[in-house]
């Protein structure tokens, strides 16, 4: 059996609930502010994305960000599994979530994921290196338009995985008000 060409693909999953209306302009990267996390999210060791102290997390690394796009490298590990071997498609959708959450932040306003879109290109071994980045498409309002995608070995390596997302921005009573403790 052989994968899938993805040059046969669309340029993008993007529905038309992810994609900028016409006109929605990509703002200059503010930066992570600290102020806008009040310690509630800036670096949350617990994060299932991101933390140190997540022990079953993905743990993604961020490698750096220039010209709006944001990169970070994800290992694949056995407790990411769904086929014997493979990464779990969730799991690298949750990656992907990651990534565009981590570029919207950048634009300097606190956003959560409204809906997110993935395809997926082909499996991801265990101990792969995905070689993750995301970048901003449009700010409507309070909507940002995100997409993103991971790629296997390397940098330039063969695609695997690709993201649209719609994030909306929140005030900070979002990330307390539901808190169940
Ligand atoms: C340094 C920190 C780095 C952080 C990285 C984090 C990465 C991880 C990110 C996440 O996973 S966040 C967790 C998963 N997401 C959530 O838990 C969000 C749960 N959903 C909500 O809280 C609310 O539904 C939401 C805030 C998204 C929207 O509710 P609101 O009442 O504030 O807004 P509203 O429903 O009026 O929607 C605002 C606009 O967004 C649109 N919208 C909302 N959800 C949508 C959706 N799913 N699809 C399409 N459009 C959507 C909606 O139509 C509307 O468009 P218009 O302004 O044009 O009318």
């Amino acid at each position: 059996m052989t994968t899938p060409s993805v040059d046969r693909l669309p340029a993008g999953p993007a529905s038309s609930r992810t994609t900028p209306p016409p006109g929605a302009a990509v703002p200059e990267e503010a930066g992570p502010d600290p102020r806008l996390t009040d310690g509630v999210l800036a670096g949350y060791a617990g994060c299932f994305g991101c933390g140190e102290e997540s022990p079953h997390g993905l743990r993604l690394r961020r490698t750096g960000h220039a010209d709006g796009v944001v990169r970070a490298e994800y290992v694949v590990q056995r407790a990411h599994q769904g086929a014997p071997g493979l990464a779990h498609g969730g799991v690298l959708a949750t990656a992907m979530d990651e990534m565009l959450g981590w570029a919207a932040w950048l634009l300097g306003r606190r956003y959560v994921t409204g809906r997110l879109e993935t395809d997926f290109l082909r499996p991801v071994p265990v101990g792969a290196t995905l070689h993750l980045r995301a970048w901003c498409r449009g700010v409507d309002g309070r909507k940002a338009y995100l997409e993103g995608e991971g790629r296997v070995g390397a940098p330039d390596g063969p695609p695997a995985v690709r993201a649209a997302g719609l994030f909306v921005e929140v005030p900070r009573e979002h990330f307390t008000k539901e808190r169940m403790n």
